[in-house]
């Protein structure tokens, strides 16, 4: 049966872009917010939900995190790296002067990856916060000529938009992790598409604050060399100084190690949580 796959739209966002690279023949839908994304997967309306995790300039997504935390425990079943290359879009009836740019519109995301080049070109402009970059597209598609959009090229196509500066993110090096979350067990990705790496995801919860505890979690890993790509913390929502950390390492589930660091941290209080094992896969065309 053709699966569905929803991801956070409309058209022209670089979600889009990653479902398109990882995914063809299947049924696509469109959702306005990444929460709505992901209850669509919950309430089974769509077998799998593409959203946006991380960025080299910006960091973590807080939104996805939280949410897969919190809300909808969804497990990561894939990873796409897609490359991400930011434009300053305007509609075609636009001039080619920056001045006569009054309104910037995108993701917070976009926004956070060229505060450098708006400090710089763009200072006159006020900035406004839209749900998606391929929102900030179309919003500008139906504007008057003063407003510019921060995107991608396949925005500027879908919308027909002019692009009047290219490649304006800070940061030459710009990449987007993107997880693919789905409750089935049987893979969702195609075995024409070759992963590079595999990665497992893990959510920790310290007892209590004490000297050490961090020290203590990380050795668990450290002693098995087991390579960690990512530490991060995030507040629990209890209260002050109360956080979690997700822990990304960089093998797969085994039967040996993981179950000896699990049962290591919970012998000291701690609560170890699978958020998913899963293939890497890395996007190369430049096309963005
Ligand atoms: O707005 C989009 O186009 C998205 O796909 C979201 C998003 C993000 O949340 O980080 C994805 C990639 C870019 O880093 C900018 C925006």
């Amino acid at each position: 049966m053709t699966k569905k796959i929803g991801y956070l739209g409309p058209k022209g966002t670089f979600t889009k872009i990653a479902v398109d690279s990882l995914f063809n023949g299947e049924e696509k839908a469109d959702y306005a917010t990444i929460p709505e994304c992901m209850d669509a997967v919950e309430n089974e309306e769509i077998d799998i939900a593409v959203v946006p995790l991380e960025n080299a300039i910006e960091g973590t997504v807080h939104l996805t995190i939280d949410y897969m935390i919190h809300q909808v425990r969804l497990p990561i079943v894939a990873e796409i790296v897609v490359p991400i290359k930011q434009h300053l879009l305007v509609n075609e009836r636009a001039t080619d002067s920056f001045v006569d740019i009054a309104h910037v519109y995108s993701h917070s995301h976009a926004i956070a990856q060229c505060h450098q080049f708006l400090h710089k070109h763009l200072q006159q402009a006020d900035v406004h916060y839209t749900t998606s970059t391929g929102k900030a597209a179309e919003m500008v598609a139906a504007s008057d000529p003063t407003a510019a959009a921060i995107g991608n090229k396949l925005a500027a196509k879908e919308y027909g938009l002019k692009i009047l500066a290219e490649d304006i993110h800070d940061y030459p090096n710009n990449h987007t992790r993107f997880a693919v979350l789905s409750k089935q067990e049987e893979p969702v990705i195609s075995s024409g598409h070759a992963a590079g790496t595999q990665k497992t995801t893990l959510l920790i919860t310290l007892p209590s604050d004490y000297a050490g505890a961090l020290h203590q979690v990380l050795s668990a890993f450290a002693w098995r060399k087991m390579n960690l790509s990512k530490i991060e913390s995030r507040p629990m929502k209890t209260g002050l100084g109360n956080y979690y950390f997700i822990i990304d390492v960089n093998q797969a589930y085994d039967q040996v190690l993981f179950p000896g660091v699990k049962a290591e941290l919970e012998a000291l209080g701690c609560k170890v949580t699978l958020l998913g094992t899963y293939p890497v896969y890395q996007m190369n065309t430049d096309e963005v």
